[in-house]
């Protein structure tokens, strides 16, 4: 199967250490708008850190099955995400914040694994994407009306968690093509932090349809808007549609930060952030019921796409619907 895309999908790149100015504000919100996707650089997160982060994992995922199967996913820590649930190429851990110390040691233990490099590594990234996500946050706020950052952020968004995803991805020994490394999906968080590596893979959806290629550049993060926060907005920013397609014969890795409402927010978007001309498009929803409605709609595949938000609290004035109520 070839995977078509066109080459390559210029995305706005943010400088995160300075004030945003006009005309980065206005690139990212078009950015927000049309693909839910954009770049960052001085992040502040080296690529020394990464390096080891990258080696510590790969030791991990290069242990034999039955041990990496004692973190998951039919054991009490659920930390693991073997091959052949999201895709038959992709594996995956994951290590919770706010203490991401503590939730990498604890699957370290079940290891045997003595070195506490692993967690302190782990450690220091989770706090810095952590803190990269409060100041994006409170960019992308800003780009949707004059002083939204300060009048939501505390309000909305100050409860927010994290957790990271290690992926890594190994193609198939008879790759001639190309194969899907992770299927198409969105996203559940608020905003989600990427940093992959120079292999490459990762694509977006165009609202027509069509496959982009977000090619990797050295000292560049991917940021991507997720489902909760294109339902707090009424659709003001777009949670994309994305894969990781793998086109060579070597692995992939990369590592994903999901920054994410608590489980008992209640999302709705404020009347002014949907503004008096529009409707609001989605029902209010306890973001922990939507986190479930995933879950359990996937049938133990990963964040598969056809059972996104839309599905779940879509739809509040949607005349289509009324219409067929009505007819009943
Ligand atoms: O591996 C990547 O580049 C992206 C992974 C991804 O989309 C995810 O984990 O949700
Ligand atoms: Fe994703």
């Amino acid at each position: 199967m070839i995977y078509q895309s066109e080459n390559p999908l210029q995305l706005p790149v943010l400088d995160v250490s300075q004030p945003l100015n006009s005309s980065s504000l206005s690139s990212l919100a078009a950015a927000c708008k049309e693909w839910g996707f954009f770049q960052i650089i001085n992040h502040g997160i080296s690529k020394d850190l990464y390096t080891k982060i990258y080696s510590l994992s790969n030791k991990v995922f290069g242990l034999p099955s039955e041990s990496k199967l004692k973190l998951g996913p039919f054991s009490l820590l659920k930390t693991y995400t073997p091959h052949f649930i999201a895709s038959p190429f992709f594996e995956s851990l994951k290590v919770s914040g706010p203490d991401f110390a503590a939730s990498a040691q604890s699957s370290a233990d079940v290891l045997g694994e003595q070195d506490s490099e692993f967690s302190e590594v782990l450690q220091e990234y989770g706090s810095k994407v952590t803190e990269l996500s409060k100041i994006i946050l409170k960019f992308i706020l800003m780009t949707l009306g004059d002083g939204f950052e300060t009048k939501y952020y505390d309000s909305e968004f100050k409860n927010c968690h994290g957790y990271l995803r290690i992926n890594n991805y190994t193609p198939p020994e008879n790759l001639d093509e190309e194969a899907e490394g992770l299927g198409m999906h969105t996203d559940m968080s608020c905003l989600t932090i990427v940093y992959q590596d120079e292999i490459g893979g990762l694509q977006v959806r165009s609202k027509d349809g069509r496959w982009m290629n977000i090619i990797p550049c050295e000292g560049t993060l991917v940021v991507n808007i997720g489902d909760m926060l294109q339902a707090w907005s009424n659709e003001r920013l777009r949670s994309s549609e994305h894969r990781v397609v793998l086109k060579k014969r070597v692995n992939r890795f990369s590592l994903a930060f999901f920054w994410c409402f608590e489980d008992e927010k209640v999302i709705l978007a404020p009347d002014e952030v949907v503004g008096q001309e529009n409707t609001r498009i989605y029902k209010p929803f306890v973001c922990l019921d939507y986190v479930k409605f995933r879950e359990s709609n996937e049938k133990g595949r990963f964040e598969k796409v056809g059972f996104n938000v839309k599905d779940f609290a879509g739809a509040v004035e949607n005349p289509m619907m009324m219409s067929e109520n009505g007819s009943n």
